[in-house]
């Protein structure tokens, strides 16, 4: 006999975290299925270590850039073990207590989909079957298809955000979000550290001036990027790991560390066994809804294939257990922030000029240096740097994109989220009041300079 749900939700990382805890909140009946950790890969492997992990050697430059403060010490084992607090010590014993609590009958195994009118799923030797199934199994790194990488020591981000000993030297490749965020986190540990990027650029999804700007920034903490380049072959020699580069040059190190990319995870879901196909990324295409079929199937976060942020998977969440309680809701990613938290913070938001050129918009942009037109930064630090960029609509007169690299600009991208999310007038924006002296008046200021 299958025991009966209203909603199985399969994978407890952010997406599934969402949903579960807003259907049981509904009065659903749901089954929580998580292979691993109650948390996901957000919370032990991702967000949570690497910004914990990044928090310490920021702070460290912010007081040795705030005039009278010396070099604070760095003690490794203590941010060591506040990680580990942070990860919980990859236990997730009260998250799964608290979900039973609520309510919710959690199966700690594989879930795999068996039938559908109603939904099957068999996990850990359970039968559940439900009206609704939402799959949140979320991805994994992308392993690329490096000759001899298989024989080295290779990290993803999984034995990154846990590493216990900051390893002499490592090459990281892949130079987005993930590359960025691990490799100024090792350079300021002490590592010396190679980024080999493949695109031209750095953040390839991004500004290309926003490239140049963190590129400037990651040299600076003695990253030696290589941009344009590909890895064609890993050997070792002696101890060492030797990583050949397609211009003939090579390096050597003690690790590689991956930041090529995520892959959805839907494999051995059991999918095809119910007609459902992934698609050529992996990923399950998903309606405005999130439904996957409109028969009850739905999917929510990374394994979508959309945004892969945890504030997305957990947008996704909300609109998928509002629509199954009962109160229809439609996604709209327009003005998902895209924060990397290196330092400075490289925050971004809406189109790019790329991206708005598709769409045949009138653009006009504007540049704002924020050292050389605000107080903030000077208040800030003792050699402040930051810019802000702004691209606005001229036939809508709004805002549709812009994007920071600057001290805390993860916090005040929002404001520009809210304009481009609401259309605020741009009008609104020019006869605004910002507090003085702030980083958000580098808005007014650049907002000033667009050609309208
Ligand atoms: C290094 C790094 C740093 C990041 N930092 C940020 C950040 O600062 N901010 C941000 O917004 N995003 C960040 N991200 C992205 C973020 O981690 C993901 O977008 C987020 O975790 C997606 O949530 P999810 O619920 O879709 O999936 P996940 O968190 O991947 O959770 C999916 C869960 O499903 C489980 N599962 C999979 N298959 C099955 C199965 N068959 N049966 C049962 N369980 C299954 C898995 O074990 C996992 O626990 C980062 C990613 C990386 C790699
Ligand atoms: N702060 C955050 O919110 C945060 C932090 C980390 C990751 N993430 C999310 O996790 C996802 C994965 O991040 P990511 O940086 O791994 O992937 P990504 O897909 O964003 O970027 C991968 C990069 O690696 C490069 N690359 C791929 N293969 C390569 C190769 N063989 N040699 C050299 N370069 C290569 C690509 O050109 C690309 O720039 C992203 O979608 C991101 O949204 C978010």
């Amino acid at each position: 006999m299958a025991e009966e749900f209203d909603a199985v939700v399969i994978g407890a990382g952010p997406g599934g975290e969402t949903v579960a805890s807003r259907l049981l909140a509904g009065g659903l009946r749901v089954a929580l299925v998580e292979r691993e950790l109650v948390g996901g890969e957000c919370a032990y492997w991702a967000c949570v270590p690497s910004k914990t992990l990044l928090r310490p050697p920021e702070a460290r430059a912010e007081a040795a850039g705030a005039a009278g403060l010396s070099t604070p010490e760095q003690h490794w084992p203590t941010l060591r073990d506040y990680r580990d607090h942070m990860i919980r010590h990859l236990d997730d014993t009260a998250q799964v207590d608290g979900y039973r609590e609520q309510g919710a009958t959690v199966v700690k195994a594989t879930a795999r989909i068996t039938g559908r009118g109603p939904w099957r799923v068999e996990a850990g030797g359970r039968r559940l079957s439900a009206e609704h199934v939402v799959i949140a199994t979320g991805s994994q790194a992308v392993r690329p298809p490096i000759d001899g990488l298989d024989r080295v020591e290779t990290w993803t981000n999984r034995e990154a955000t846990t590493v216990r000993e900051i390893p002499r030297r490592a090459v990281v490749i892949g130079g987005s979000a993930v590359g960025v965020e691990l490799g100024q986190f090792l350079a300021r540990m002490g590592s010396h550290v190679t980024l080999v990027q493949r695109g031209p650029r750095l953040l390839d999804r991004e500004e290309p001036r926003l490239g140049e700007l963190v590129g400037a920034r990651l040299r600076g903490d003695g990253i030696d990027v290589r941009l344009g380049r590909q890895a064609t072959t890993v050997r070792r020699d002696g101890a060492d790991t030797v990583v050949e580069l397609d211009d003939g040059s090579s390096v050597r190190t003690d690790v590689i560390v991956l930041g090529t990319g995520r892959r959805p995870r839907t494999a051995g879901l059991g999918l095809d066994a119910v007609g459902i196909e992934a698609n050529a990324g992996g990923a399950l295409d998903v309606d405005e809804r999130c439904r996957v079929t409109d028969d009850g199937l739905w999917a929510v976060g990374d394994v979508t294939g959309t945004a892969l942020f945890t504030h997305v998977a957990q947008y996704q969440a909300r609109v998928v257990a509002d629509t199954i309680l009962g109160r229809p809701r439609r996604a709209d990613y327009t003005a998902v922030p895209r924060v990397v938290f290196a330092q400075p913070e490289i925050a971004a938001v809406g189109l790019t000029t790329a991206q708005a050129g598709e769409r045949n918009i009138d653009l006009a942009t504007s540049e704002l240096d924020l050292a050389a037109s605000l107080a903030r930064p000077w208040t800030f630090e003792t050699e402040p740097t930051g810019t802000l960029g702004l691209l606005a609509d001229r036939r809508r007169r709004v805002l549709v994109g812009a994007w920071a690299v600057a001290p805390l600009a993860g916090e005040w991208i929002h404001q520009a989220a809210l304009a481009i999310r609401a259309r605020v007038p741009l009008d609104v924006l020019l006869d605004g009041i910002a507090q003085f002296p702030t980083y958000s008046e580098a808005y007014l200021k650049a907002a000033e300079r667009l050609d309208l």
